[in-house]
């Protein structure tokens, strides 16, 4: 079946790894205590708060611990999705105070061009929220790419490594999932994939192979008219 759409998640695939440890996560620890302090009684942030509350099993946190555990989380890099929201959140007011500009590897701002230009449909998978994830491509180094993509999903669709997660974009994108082609460096993100029926390219941008799956260095070398 030919492939009619490109899913593609962010971090190691269309982006630097080391923009996310070395520029939002750390941009997201210093800021997010005063956010939150300020925010907590506004119904998006607060309801966050409360889903951190639930997550943790920590029902009568304080705001106080609640930005503990919040903290706690970005150290580890857990993938909730209250704290990708908040994340999100923090990360809008850099970028528009242009602290923050996207970081998009050339070579896939390059591709998704092409095949956008060439008639494909283009959407995001990422742990990080929808917000976070307009953001980075909306104000990337290179500009505005948000034109190029006809979707976002994160971890509302559910988490990445389950096949359940990639049966639901399929569904939503309406396309049978053979016909869409999913990007990821995380082997166990490309096993769900395929599971549900998608066709997969692996990026391992240092060199190597992800075991089980067609592995590429960059988006220059994927043709989704071969697959
Ligand atoms: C959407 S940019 C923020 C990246 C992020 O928070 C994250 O957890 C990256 O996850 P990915 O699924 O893109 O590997
Ligand atoms: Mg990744």
């Amino acid at each position: 079946m030919p492939i009619k759409a490109i899913l593609t998640d962010i971090e190691g695939t269309t982006s630097a790894v080391s923009f996310v440890f070395d520029v939002l996560f750390p941009y997201a620890r210093e800021h997010l205590p005063a956010f939150i302090r300020a925010q907590a009684d506004k119904p998006a942030v607060a309801a966050q708060l409360e889903a951190v509350r639930q997550e943790s099993g920590e029902t009568d946190a304080d705001v106080d611990r609640v930005v503990q555990i919040l903290l706690d989380w970005i150290a580890i890099d857990r993938k909730a999705t209250s704290l990708k929201a908040l994340q999100g959140m923090v990360w809008a007011e850099g970028y528009r105070a242009g602290e923050l500009k996207g970081h998009v590897y050339p070579d896939a701002v390059q591709a998704l061009r092409q095949w956008h230009a060439e008639g494909y449909r283009l959407y995001v998978y990422s742990s990080g929220s929808v917000q976070a994830q307009k953001l980075i491509f909306g104000c990337a180094e290179v500009g505005d790419l948000t034109p190029l993509f006809s979707g976002y999903f994160d971890t509302g669709s559910g988490h990445k490594r389950e096949t359940a997660s990639y049966a639901r974009i399929a569904e939503s994108i309406g396309l049978p999932a053979a016909q869409v082609l999913f990007l990821s460096d995380v082997v166990e993100e490309l096993d769900a994939a395929r599971a549900a029926g998608m066709q997969t390219c692996g990026l391992a941008r240092n060199g190597g192979e992800l075991p089980g799956h067609k592995t590429v260095a960059s988006f220059s070398a994927i043709d989704p008219s071969a697959d």
